[in-house]
């Protein structure tokens, strides 16, 4: 998977050279470039932004920038920047055609549903806006190329910009790559997974008793029919108490009975 990142911070991505995304690259798993929008400005301040139209407090993120880099980092032929006319997809090869996000406070939540989608994308291009946010037009010119724009936000609190959330969904996303995770078990059993998403049952390691604290007995029985059993409504009675709106989206025809006396 190749990941381009812009962002006037491009050094927030430095960390990705670290840890286990450290070693994925060195794997081949995943190919990251950090660009500084600031390198495709021509003026000597390198301004990437301007006051609101129509008014109001703070700058907003200037189009004609962003639409340079974008233009190179997708390919795109600029001499076809000024057409609003929709032409054909981006890439004839669907696979390789690269998806365009941009962290947005007012746009629909970032989930696991769409962390495993765009985990099967070739190319991944991220916008991370600064300030008050980019030019609306920006999505709206690229989805009009045939472009795949996404726009997410990943929770109800407000950030200063688009880097952290970038970290959070390339975490998400990177994650559930083949080979990036050294145990793939991990990952099968997690909550929020698939479409019956529950929050994980509580984990526990030895020693079996601790600073009088003992773990559940049933852990202890080697009955892993029961262990699974209690671990299953564990996750049940949790989401249930803890996230309910995680339970309305379950797929009811997947709850076995016994999880119906639950
Ligand atoms: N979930 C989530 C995402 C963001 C986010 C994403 C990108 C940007 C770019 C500029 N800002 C600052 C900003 C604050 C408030 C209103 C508008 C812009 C951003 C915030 N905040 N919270």
């Amino acid at each position: 998977m190749k990941i381009d990142i812009v962002s006037v911070f491009p050094e927030y991505f430095d960390v990705l050279n670290l840890s286990l995304f450290g070693k994925a690259q060195a794997k081949g798993l995943v190919e990251v470039h950090a660009h500084n929008l600031r390198d495709w400005t021509h003026d000597v301040h390198h301004s990437v932004d301007d006051t609101p139209v129509g008014g109001g407090a703070g700058m907003v993120m200037k189009p004609e920038v962003w639409a340079e880099c974008l233009d190179e980092l997708l390919g795109l032929d600029s001499s076809t920047s000024e057409s609003t006319t929709e032409v054909d997809d981006v890439s004839t090869d669907s696979t390789a055609a690269p998806v365009l996000i941009f962290p947005n406070p007012s746009a629909p939540l970032f989930t696991q549903r769409d962390a495993t989608e765009l985990s099967h994308a070739d190319h991944l291009l991220f916008g991370c806006g600064r300030y008050e946010g980019y030019d609306a037009r920006i999505p709206e010119y690229y989805r009009a190329q045939g472009v795949d724009v996404r726009e997410y936000s990943i929770g109800d609190y407000v950030l200063n910009g688009g880097e952290v959330a970038v970290s959070v969904m390339l975490e998400a996303i990177t994650r559930l790559l083949p080979g990036f995770m050294g145990n793939a078990d991990s990952i099968v059993e997690e909550s929020y997974t698939g479409a019956n998403a529950l929050l994980e049952h509580r984990q526990y390691t030895k020693p079996a008793q601790w600073r009088g604290i003992s773990v559940p007995d049933v852990l202890l029985s080697g009955d892993h029919g029961k262990v699974d059993r209690f671990r299953r409504d564990e996750a049940l009675a949790r989401t249930n108490e803890i996230r309910p709106d995680l339970i309305e989206r379950l797929d009811c025809a997947s709850l076995d009975k016994a999880d119906r006396k639950t």
